[in-house]
């Protein structure tokens, strides 16, 4: 098993059908995704901003978000490295074994009556808290995994609650709802990904298009490196990166809560021809057991319930079962109009 990792060349497992092709000539050159500067006071315009972005794009980005810049940097350095060590000592992860905790896998397409499809990219995806649980299943090398993603987990808390409760607020609700929504206990895991250079971006996919599954997600670029791209009023929009910024993502949990109100939005990443690309990807859910459904105070005769309530075990489940496709989730919980 622990040997998949091999060093990767453009063999015809990662070429995807022809329909499904990133057509990079096709995005929209001047759109980005709002951008909220964290260090404005909390006012009704910056909750009005917050809101605005969550309804329009459930993506932006946030400047100013008070994690520091060396421990930014120092938890994506030992990224980089976990990335460069030889594979055979990467390998010693990867795992298809969805239960494990700690796991190195690649995503893949699968499209009817069609070979799958493996993606451009290396996935490293462990928990992220509570820190003493896990610490000692994290690689030791690089010597600075541990320590960094330690330190980064405890200030990337800190600032999750602070993101959730602008978000309760922007939604018109007391602050710390959406938090308590999701319970004492929620899901906390973490995702890096590995883009290495492509010859033929054209052909390949870094991640196939997607939303997040989780309730919100706080994503570290590498600097200078494009591939997130966004949809947007039906067109492909690409994230690039600003310095010192997250991209903050709305994930399915949170459109079911707020009602539709706020969109769990798609996205992909593209890979490209002169550059490596690393993302972590810091995910914030409800815990198996939490019921998660529209919240009662933003019901009422104009808002139908759009969803009904379920247990998020039951969410998990749809979305495994459906591994490898678009996915259709939230969907399948819709009430009827
Ligand atoms: O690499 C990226 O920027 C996208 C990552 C992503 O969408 C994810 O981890 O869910
Ligand atoms: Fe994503």
């Amino acid at each position: 098993m622990a040997n998949s990792i091999k060093p990767i060349s453009l063999t015809p497992n990662f070429i995807v059908p022809e329909d499904k092709r990133p057509q990079l000539a096709h995005i929209s050159p001047l759109a980005s995704i709002p951008i909220i500067d964290l260090n404005d006071h909390v006012t009704s315009s910056l909750l009005q901003k917050i809101s605005q972005a969550c309804e329009e794009y459930g993506f932006f980005q946030v400047i100013n978000h008070g994690v520091p810049e060396e421990l930014c940097e120092k938890v994506m350095t030992a990224v980089t490295q976990f990335f460069e060590l030889p594979p055979e000592e990467r390998a010693e992860f990867f795992t298809e074994d969805l239960t494990k905790q700690v796991r190195l896998f690649n995503y893949y397409l699968k499209s009817e009556g069609q070979e799958k499809v493996t993606m451009w990219s290396e996935l490293f995806s462990h928990p992220w808290h509570p820190v003493d649980d896990f610490t000692h299943l994290l690689p030791q090398n690089p010597p600075l995994y541990r320590v960094a993603f330690a330190e980064y987990a405890k200030e990337i808390g800190g600032f999750m609650n602070r993101l959730l409760s602008l978000i309760s607020q922007g939604l018109g609700l007391d602050k710390d709802c959406l938090r308590k929504r999701m319970g004492d206990n929620p899901r906390l895991r973490a995702q890096a990904n590995f883009y290495p250079l492509c010859p033929d971006p054209e052909l390949t996919l870094g991640l196939a298009v997607h939303t997040d599954l989780n309730a919100l997600t706080v994503l570290q670029q590498s600097a200078g490196v494009t591939g997130l791209q966004v949809i947007k009023d039906g067109k492909w929009v690409a994230v690039d990166p600003i310095p010192n910024a997250f991209v903050i993502n709305l994930g399915d949990q949170i459109q079911v809560l707020s009602n539709g109100r706020f969109k769990s939005v798609h996205h992909r990443a593209v890979t490209n021809k002169t550059h490596p690309r690393i993302s972590l990807a810091m995910f914030y859910g409800p815990n198996t057991e939490d019921v998660i459904g529209p919240i009662e105070d933003l019901i009422d005769d104009e808002h139908p319930p759009v969803y009904r309530s379920y247990r998020y075990a039951e969410f998990l489940e749809k979305f495994y079962s459906q591994e490898g496709t678009r996915r259709i989730v939230k969907e399948l919980f819709e009430l009827p109009k």
